[in-house]
């Protein structure tokens, strides 16, 4: 997550917790596990799974503890002066733009100083321009909220674990670690992107069914690069025996880009390319303040795993990209998208879409669409995966319960109490109408024509 998300992020818990809500706020930072096996896409009734990453994190960088040495320094006890807390100082809700924040890196904290310097931004009117050391003691006092002593030691873990990885693993390509546009993009996405309307984006793309977007993205260049730089960084854990993190709990064959040096320029790839996307396309779902990313490829074949089962990401909005190489099958098959209480829900005939994987080529989803990959029959496929996700929907999601917005069952659900509470409606006045008036119920009935539909 950058660090002005993760501010975003606390800003947003904070102000969802004074505007009434009795829960308190959460840590904002471990997604809920929910892991439970279908096996029968087509049943409506299947139980269907939720993916998650294998470390149950989804979110490595908000808090970090800078020296790297997994000491947690907190700052000096307060003097004799009372510092202000956040049950007298409330944060803003929107950060303000023209405030120019301390810098804390000289500070040893165990927050990362770049959250500190975002957070400032929300600080209340009165406590902008205080002592660096007042802001820092009523920041941390907050930042604490999010995080355990556990969830900061696990963070603290994988960071090791990453850097373990970098310090030994030499990269075969390192032009991929860094984001140069024009040699992994073909022109028509580039163009799209930098014009940066929904005009532009839809003259690239096709939609075969409503939420799912597929156009031409990546140069066969770029493809045969990646490919190559996985291959030798499997090798080298062939070789090393290092343990690798598979890239979430249903896929057994891959690895996670983020751990092997490629977190930024993927963070660069949602910041600057799918995000823009996902603003117009997504806005529902917080595609317009995604801020964290899970990178990782997926591998099948006779050797490999051969499909994956019905399921949901982890995610607000996926973007997955066939990189290779060669082979049949492997179709992804889309079923509706769907909200937690109704993830098991029928598919409805509209809702059905199959959709064949070609080279280059990317589908761009919401996490919530309910999906699955068909065997690959013959060969060896390879996907980009980059789960893009929004740490202050996600906040916000804890209590706002209506998901009509984008769960398709919800948004049946609504329709159907409207139309209920119109044909209830109709109901009270037609009998006003033959009481109060004396009208008969065919006269009334006749009066309200419409009411013979309900
Ligand atoms: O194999 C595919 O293309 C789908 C992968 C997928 O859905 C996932 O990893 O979440
Ligand atoms: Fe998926």
């Amino acid at each position: 997550m950058s660090q002005d998300g993760a501010a975003a992020m606390v800003s947003a818990s904070l102000t969802a917790t004074v505007t009434g809500t009795a829960a308190a706020a959460g840590t904002g930072i471990v997604p809920a596990t929910v892991d439970r096996r279908i096996s029968e896409p087509q049943s409506p009734a299947t139980e269907i799974r939720n993916v998650n990453n294998n470390n149950g994190s989804r979110n490595d960088k908000s808090i970090t503890n800078k020296n790297g040495n997994g000491t947690l320094m907190p700052p000096p006890p307060p003097p004799s002066q009372v510092f202000p807390t956040y049950s007298s100082h409330r944060l803003r809700l929107n950060p303000s733009a023209d405030h120019k924040p301390d810098s804390y890196e000289d500070l040893q904290l165990d927050f990362s100083p770049l959250l500190f310097s975002s957070l400032e931004r929300y600080l209340p009117p009165t406590l902008l321009n205080s002592s660096r050391e007042t802001k820092v003691h009523y920041m941390r006092e907050i930042l604490l909220r999010y995080s355990t002593e556990s969830e900061r030691n696990r963070v603290q873990k994988h960071r090791e674990y990453r850097q373990k990885i970098i310090s030994n693993y030499q990269p075969l390509h390192r032009e991929l670690y860094i984001m140069q546009a024009s040699n992994f993009f073909v022109p028509s996405f580039l163009k799209a992107v930098s014009e940066n309307t929904e005009e532009s984006f839809r003259s690239i793309m096709s939609e075969p069914s409503p939420g799912v977007f597929a156009f031409e993205m990546l140069q066969p260049r770029f493809c045969e690069m990646l490919l190559a730089e996985v291959e030798n960084f499997e090798k080298w854990v062939h070789e090393t025996k290092f343990r690798i993190m598979r890239p979430n709990t249903m896929n057994k064959y891959g690895a996670v880009l983020d751990d092997f040096g490629l977190e930024t320029m993927l963070d660069k790839l949602m910041e600057e390319f799918i995000r823009p996307m996902s603003r117009v396309f997504f806005p529902e779902v917080g595609g317009a303040t995604l801020d964290t990313h899970h990178g990782f490829v997926v591998e099948y074949g006779m050797d490999r795993d051969v499909d994956l089962g019905f399921h949901v990401d982890d995610s607000e909005v996926t973007l997955n990209v066939c990189l290779g190489k060669q082979f049949s099958g492997g179709e992804l098959f889309f079923r509706g998208v769907r909200c937690e209480k109704h993830v098991n829900s029928e598919t409805q005939p509209e809702e059905i879409l199959d959709y064949s994987h070609v080279p280059g080529r990317a589908v761009l989803h919401r996490g919530r669409h309910r999906h699955g990959a068909r065997a690959t029959t013959s060969g060896h496929r390879i996907n980009l995966l980059l789960w893009c996700r929004s740490s202050v929907f996600r906040e916000l999601r804890k209590y706002q319960k209506d998901c009509s917005g984008w769960c398709a069952e919800c948004q049946r659900e609504k329709k159907e109490r409207q139309r209920q509470s119109v044909a209830a409606t109709k109901l009270v006045l037609c009998y006003l109408l033959r009481f109060h008036f004396k009208i008969s119920i065919m006269d009334a009935f006749v009066f309200l024509p419409s009411i013979r539909n309900y």
